[in-house]
């Protein structure tokens, strides 16, 4: 059975964008997250205090928090790998939500944060306890949960012991990531209502990147068994340093479209959120991916 309302997690601003190869400037940055908040979007999730090195494009993520405008009642996560991420993110500007992030499986984890999963999950349930102490939220992401770039399957158990392990240091919501895009609906239920023996499932969201068409098809099949939190990226923008060929997150337009279609409440204005997404892509210098927002402006060139 279907809810009546969902909540979305817009990753597009970190998830979307971290995977660029250009410099996107710092106003189209901030632009894109406050048109996002205009449409509707509950959180936006706005930046990452990682390695500048590693993820160069989120290098700026301080000086993106201190230019937004805040919408009341909007939230604005940003990820942190390790304590030295806390401290920036503590020290930037009225960061009160943070994500952790971990995988599910070992070369993943090895090549995206350097270091074994269980040394992760040492090093992120501190980060959790100290955010903690201050009042910031945590939330948790496990990586690879349908499949790996470098390992291909993945063991469900795996995925299961890693979102018990972040949702026992604290995590209020544990994101269950298809990096690569492989999953297909029947395996996404199996993992979903698996890792859903170990912590409750409105407590789980998922996070399906589009990379084999599949993401919408798989958000239905988890909806369908009590997931209600989606993370999607406007414009169907992104995908990860580490996880090479995979595409962006599902489109958020092409997700709203059929929430709207099926009569499920999501608080997001489409049209407002189209046009967010294509001022992004007119800095990026190439249309949207996604579907929903492409037949939408077709329809507008058509009068219709
Ligand atoms: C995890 C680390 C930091 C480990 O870092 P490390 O590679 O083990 O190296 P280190 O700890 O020795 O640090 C190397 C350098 O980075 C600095 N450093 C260290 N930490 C920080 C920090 N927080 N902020 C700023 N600088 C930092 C540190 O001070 C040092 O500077 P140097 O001495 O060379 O000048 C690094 O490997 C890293 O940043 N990796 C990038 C991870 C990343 O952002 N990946 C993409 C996001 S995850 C994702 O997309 C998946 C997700 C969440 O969307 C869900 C899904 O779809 O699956």
């Amino acid at each position: 059975m279907s809810p009546d309302a969902v909540r979305l997690v817009e990753v597009g601003p970190r998830d979307g964008l971290q995977n660029e190869a250009g410099v996107v400037p710092l106003a189209a940055k901030v632009a894109l997250i406050d048109a996002l908040s205009a449409a509707g979007l509950p959180v936006i999730e706005a930046g990452a205090f990682v390695a500048p090195g590693r993820v160069p494009q989120m290098a700026d993520s301080a000086a993106v928090l201190a230019a937004i405008h805040r919408r009341a009642g909007v939230r604005y996560p940003v990820l942190v790998p390790n304590l030295k991420g806390l401290k920036a993110a503590t020290e930037a500007v009225g960061v009160d939500d943070i994500a952790v992030f971990a995988a599910a499986s070992e070369t993943f984890s090895k090549k995206n944060i350097n270091c074994s999963i269980a040394e992760s999950l040492e090093r992120l349930a501190e980060v959790a306890a100290r955010a903690k102490d201050r009042g910031i939220a945590v939330r948790g992401y496990v990586s690879c949960v349908l499949g790996c770039p470098y390992e291909g399957a993945v063991a469900i158990d795996r995925v299961v012991e890693v979102a018990a392990a972040l949702a026992a240091m604290g995590c209020h919501e544990i994101s269950l990531g298809d990096t690569i895009g492989v999953g297909t609906p029947r395996r996404a239920r199996e993992m979903v209502q698996a890792v859903a023996g170990a912590v409750p499932v409105q407590r789980l969201a998922a996070h399906f990147h589009d990379t084999y068409g599949q993401a919408l098809a798989n958000i239905l099949a988890v909806l369908e068994i009590g997931v209600t939190t989606f993370d999607c990226s406007v414009a169907g923008l992104g995908g990860c340093p580490y996880a090479p060929g995979a595409s962006g997150n599902v489109a958020t337009e092409d997700v709203v479209y059929m929430l709207d279609g099926m009569g499920i409440a999501s608080g997001v204005d489409l049209e407002k959120l189209r046009l967010a997404g294509l001022a992004l892509c007119q800095t990026l210098g190439r249309p949207p991916a996604s579907r929903a927002a492409r037949a939408l402006a077709a329809r507008k060139g058509r009068g219709g």
